[in-house]
């Protein structure tokens, strides 16, 4: 069974919540910690989680000035996390300065260099909010190709992606671009605000290095026959 492939976000507001839930999913070896739990606990959950020998996506979507990202990811370099997220339309100074300064900052603190990746398009907007709200005139799944390709030509790891836009993004940037995909929904789970989603077998089989999925395992009432149910259809 995979279970190396997903990601589960640790989307609550206190570290006995979160540790609650790492202890009761052992089979889970790739956690997220985002904003929610960050912004209310702090890197508490990081030592947590190293602790335990899990690995650690940092997902705090770093949207700034070049000085103040790279400065950011100076910082989050000294925790030894392996992936952290910034947006692709903080720009290409942006995201070349803080691909340096996570390599400066880990070498400094003699960690391993956290995979930079992008967020090419939030995955809980949809085609027309993208037309009309945002005012882009591109095709949404172009908008996408578009924003991945700049975060690899700044030098970036990889990109967030929806398991939609997942197929054109690995067909064009390459095997060794990462993809990560949210907005994953087996058939059985509300989607939530999640607007562009496939399931776990269909974000897979499009070519997603990780899917990271949440409340499906996470808000029901059974946690563990949930992941289980996850692992046994991507199997
Ligand atoms: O485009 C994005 C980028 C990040 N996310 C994050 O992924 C999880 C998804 O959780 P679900 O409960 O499975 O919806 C969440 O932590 C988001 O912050 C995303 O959904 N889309």
């Amino acid at each position: 069974m995979n279970t190396e492939k997903i990601i589960v976000p640790l989307d609550v507001p206190t570290i006995t919540e979160a540790i609650a839930l790492i202890d009761q999913l052992p089979q889970v070896s790739f956690w997220k910690v985002g904003l929610e739990l960050f912004v209310s606990t702090g890197p508490e959950i990081l030592t947590q989680l190293k602790q335990r020998k899990k690995r650690i996506f940092l997902d705090l979507k770093f949207h700034d000035i070049p000085n103040t990202v790279a400065g950011a990811c100076r910082a989050a370099s000294q925790y030894g996390v392996d992936l952290i997220t910034i947006h692709a339309t903080a720009g290409k100074v942006a995201l070349k300065a803080a691909q340096k300064a996570l390599e400066d900052g880990a070498k400094v603190a003699d960690k391993p260099v956290p995979n930079l990746i992008a967020i090419t398009l939030l995955t809980s907007l949809n085609s027309r909010e993208l037309a009309f709200d945002l005012k882009i005139p591109l095709e949404l799944p172009e908008y996408a190709l578009q924003m991945a390709l700049l975060a690899q030509e700044s030098g970036l790891a990889g990109a967030v992606c929806s398991p939609q836009e997942v197929e054109q993004l690995r067909r064009t940037c390459g095997d060794d671009f990462l993809l990560v995909c949210p907005g994953v929904r087996p058939t059985w789970a509300e989607k939530g605000d999640q607007q562009r989603s496939f399931t776990p077998s269909q974000a897979l089989k499009a070519g997603a290095d990780y899917l990271v999925i949440g409340r499906p395992i996470t808000a029901s009432e059974d946690p563990v026959a949930a992941l289980q149910r996850i692992f046994e259809e991507i199997s």
